[in-house]
């Protein structure tokens, strides 16, 4: 019998839900009965949490996992925690845990990261100037080319939503001169690469968005289309036989397809081909979406590294921190998904 996979989980900033979210999707058997779960944190800071709810929300005991129980790699912290204020050591203590979990990870300790949330202007106030995790993990990694992935499955039909960024955490004004043909390529044979290893998808169909407004309406909204991405695009159909990539669609009507794949709703005249996956070319234009249909449940994660990384698709909803009302199931779901992940590359 082949060993269960191990995953470190790491607490995120502990200021917002992530110890709240953690504890409640390892309370729930399903989720801790095919793994091996190890976080990475503070014990003081998930037993403040977890007395914390206890008393001041309407949990149930048999609601949260008690900390007593899990293993913690207990990593000091030199601050009191108040729920929904994060600050400049919570934001150092929160880039601690990330850099714990990727050491132990390389040294073969874990199969999996699960990453809580973070607050990436927290970093930077404590002085690490990182757009996000993602970019912690490539570079400790030594990676230069990886991906933003979000997978989701629908509760609905089954289907398998799967969005890649090919531009993440940079400001909407620079998204175009970002942009060029190589990196739209690298995007392109990462998510390939991941649709066949990780999904079992040798021929894959692929959606690929445009950048403006109809896809530019021949120039007149725009002229990337028509400039590059057309010729691109061409381009990669000729290098690309196995593939079939569908494009340019125009941004606002790309996730017509999907969504009626995702809620199974064909009562109109577009027939469901949705593709197996989508390219979609910055933050939001993928993620209004992904968050539209999937907002409980998608999955965040890095493609391109050399072990796996999951984590859930919202942030650290310092609004919520405390109140015991945050929503597990992302987290769930990112779990599950680095015990899939793990299990499918272990065999290999
Ligand atoms: N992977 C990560 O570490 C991510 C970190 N962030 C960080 O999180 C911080 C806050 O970002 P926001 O844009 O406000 O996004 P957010 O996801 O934290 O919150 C957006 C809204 O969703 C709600 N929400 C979030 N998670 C929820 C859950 N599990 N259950 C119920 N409601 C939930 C919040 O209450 C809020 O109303 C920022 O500093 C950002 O950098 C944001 C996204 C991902
Ligand atoms: N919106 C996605 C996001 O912020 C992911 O951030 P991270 O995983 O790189 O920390």
């Amino acid at each position: 019998m082949s060993q269960l996979p191990h995953l470190a989980i790491t607490l995120g900033d502990p200021a917002g839900i992530g110890g709240e979210i953690i504890l409640k999707a390892l309370a729930d058997s399903s989720i801790t009965e095919n793994c091996y779960i190890t976080i990475i944190g503070n014990r003081d800071y998930l037993q403040t949490t977890y007395k914390h709810l206890q008393q001041n929300s309407n949990l149930k005991p048999q609601d949260l996992a008690n900390p007593e129980n899990l293993d913690i790699i207990d990593l000091p912290s030199p601050t009191s925690l108040t729920f929904g204020q994060g600050n400049v050591d919570t934001g150092a203590d929160s880039f601690n845990y990330l850099q714990e979990a990727i050491t132990l990870t390389l040294q073969g300790k874990f199969q999996a990261i699960v990453t809580a949330p973070i607050a990436k202007s927290l970093w930077k106030a404590a002085g690490y100037n990182y757009p996000g995790q993602t970019e912690v993990l490539a570079t400790r990694a030594g990676v230069d080319k990886f991906g933003m992935l979000f997978v989701a499955k629908s509760p609905h039909t089954s289907w398998t939503l799967r969005t890649l960024l090919a531009t993440t955490h940079i400001p909407l004004a620079e998204v175009p001169s970002t942009l060029n043909p190589q990196l739209m390529s690298l995007k392109l044979d990462l998510l390939i690469e991941c649709l066949h290893q990780d999904f079992g998808i040798e021929n894959p169909t692929i959606a690929i968005a445009g950048l403006n407004p109809h896809s530019g309406e021949a120039g007149q909204l725009g002229v990337e289309e028509k400039q590059w991405l057309q010729f691109w695009l061409e381009e990669e159909r000729g290098k690309r036989p196995q593939t079939q990539l569908i494009g340019l669609i125009p941004p606002d009507t790309m996730w017509v397809q999907p969504g009626q794949a995702w809620y199974g709703n064909y009562d109109y005249q577009i027939q469901s081909q949705a593709a197996d996956a989508y390219l979609a070319l910055y933050h939001d234009q993928g993620l209004i979406p992904v968050k539209l249909m999937a907002f409980d449940r998608a999955i965040n994660t890095t493609i391109g590294l050399p072990f796996i990384r999951t984590s859930p698709d919202h942030g650290t909803a310092f609004d919520l921190a405390g109140k015991g009302i945050a929503n597990p199931n992302s987290m769930k779901a990112a779990i599950q998904l680095g015990v899939e992940l793990a299990t499918i590359r272990n065999k290999c």
